[in-house]
């Protein structure tokens, strides 16, 4: 199972900060949402440029107009990028045709999705390379908010899948019992005093 970095920070120069001390611990460096609105692709590129050796991945969470977004967050230095599970076939057929033509991937973000399963065997079937089982920060913080939801719903799919929705070191071997390609983690990793000690300690809790 591959280890991602979800970077929630909002300046290129905090992400570098950030990648640099956990990128030799995690296999993809992502570039959040919030990341990509505040600073804009360049910080894509800034992250390739540093790491060409990592999986770059934007989450652009898309939601139109998806080959637009994510040919010009490729032509950036992206390797994924995500389009939202709940947008229209022809915004994440669009998506692919992108990738397709840069040679790269598209992840799509099943967060607000009721039917997950279902919804990643349609998405999958258009051409994305895996989808996210995905409780978001929002929903996270939503009274009776259960992890293990993602977990059976990544298991129903019968489709590659990564999680997100708070993976921590105490939560990320169930992550892979589940199955998944991928365990994303933001919160465990940029919230610790020490990055790269948060980023070994999830990496050291997969076995391969
Ligand atoms: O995409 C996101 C929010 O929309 C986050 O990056 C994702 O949820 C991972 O962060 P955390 O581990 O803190 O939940």
């Amino acid at each position: 199972m591959k280890l991602q970095f979800a970077m929630d920070t909002l300046t290129t120069e905090a992400a570098l900060e950030l990648a640099a001390a956990a990128a030799p611990h995690v296999d993809i460096l992502e570039l959040g949402t919030p990341l990509i609105k505040s600073a804009g692709l360049s910080a894509v590129t800034a992250i390739k440029e540093a790491h060409p050796d990592k999986i770059v991945f934007a989450d652009l969470k898309t939601m139109d107009a998806g080959e637009l977004e994510a040919d010009m967050t490729f032509a950036a230095g992206a390797d994924l990028v995500t389009v939202l599970g709940t947008a229209g076939d022809s915004t994440i057929v669009g998506a692919v045709a992108a990738a397709k033509k840069h040679g790269k991937g598209v992840v799509v973000d099943l967060i607000g999705v009721a039917d997950k399963p279902k919804r990643a065997k349609e998405v999958v079937a258009l051409g994305a390379e895996f989808v996210e089982m995905h409780a978001g920060l929002d929903e996270q913080a939503e009274e009776g908010f259960t992890f293990s939801t993602l977990l059976r719903d990544g298991e129903a799919s019968g489709v590659p899948f990564s999680v997100a929705g708070g993976i921590n070191a105490s939560t990320i071997a169930s992550v892979q019992q589940a199955g998944a390609q991928v365990a994303v983690a933001g919160g465990a990793i940029y919230g610790a005093d020490d990055v790269g000690a948060a980023a070994a300690e999830l990496r050291a809790a997969i076995t391969d």
